[in-house]
């Protein structure tokens, strides 16, 4: 479980998070939804440690994050996978070594030892026999998949996605979300996702955080979120004209 309570984070006199207290629990998939500029790429840096909160801790399964040192840091850091926007792969390697990375930065595995993980990885992520491939002959959700064999090759405890499915058709999106929420529930990993896109909070939403001008403004789970009288989220939510036709139709 990671802990996060009462962060604070100002850049000068933009009060960016103003208390910000959330569990995020293993298992389940939590999304970190507001609008544009609301805090939430801001949050997830305090919590994985490329912003240095003002004030607020961060707890790994009971471990203080926040006051921990450079070299504490790395060994959680090994349990933490993510996956970034644009997934971040190395374009001048191939998706073996692209995966195989993080393996080599960090265990002692033999040659063997590793290439079982990729290839393994590479299945679960339903792309197997794509070691040979550069990043540049694959489609867009390929991308995002070889991200995630890459984020899931250290059996993260822990996994952060910033946007996993921006730039995505509907349907690559909802294969991505649904592979996010079975690989969490699979390897009981604790997952936060940051998000916009309302399609992943109706399909893998069991836990949402709405934050709203630096403040947990609303939190729940997507069978809730449709039913609040929270004026701000239900601004958000009805933004967009599929789900104001849905609601017309109910
Ligand atoms: N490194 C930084 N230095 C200064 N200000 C920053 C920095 N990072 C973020 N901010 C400010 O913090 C605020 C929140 O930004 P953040 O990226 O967390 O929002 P967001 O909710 O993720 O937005 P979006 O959905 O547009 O990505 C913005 O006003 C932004 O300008």
């Amino acid at each position: 479980m990671i802990e996060v309570k009462d962060i604070y984070k100002s850049f000068g006199d933009n009060e960016v998070l103003k208390g910000i207290t959330a569990d995020f629990k293993p298992g389940v998939t939590s999304l970190i939804i507001g609008g544009s500029g609301s805090g939430k790429t801001t949050l997830m840096k305090n919590m994985v440690g490329l912003h240095e909160p003002n004030s607020g801790k961060v707890l790994y399964d009971g471990r203080d994050f926040t006051s921990m040192d450079m070299q504490e840091r790395i060994e959680i850091r090994k349990e933490i996978g993510m996956l970034f926007q644009g997934s971040a792969l190395f374009d001048s390697m191939t998706v073996e070594r692209n995966i195989r990375f993080p393996l080599d930065m960090f265990t002692n595995q033999s040659k063997a030892e590793k290439l079982e993980r990729v290839n393994f990885v590479l299945e679960r992520v339903n792309l197997a026999g794509k070691n040979d491939l550069y990043p540049s002959e694959l489609s867009g959700g390929m991308m995002k998949r070889v991200g995630i064999a890459r984020a899931i090759a250290m059996r993260p405890k822990y996994l952060f996605c910033d946007e996993p499915n921006s730039g995505l058709d509907p349907k690559s999106s909802i294969m991505i979300d649904e592979l996010l929420q079975e690989i969490t529930q699979e390897y009981d990993i604790t997952t936060v996702i940051v998000t916009h896109d309302m399609n992943s909070v109706m399909g893998i939403g069991e836990h949402i955080l709405f934050l709203h001008q630096g403040q947990k403004w609303w939190e729940g789970s997507k069978d809730e979120i449709t039913s609040t009288d929270n004026k701000e989220l239900n601004e958000f939510v009805f933004a967009t004209k599929l789900m104001e036709t849905l609601l017309k139709k109910k």
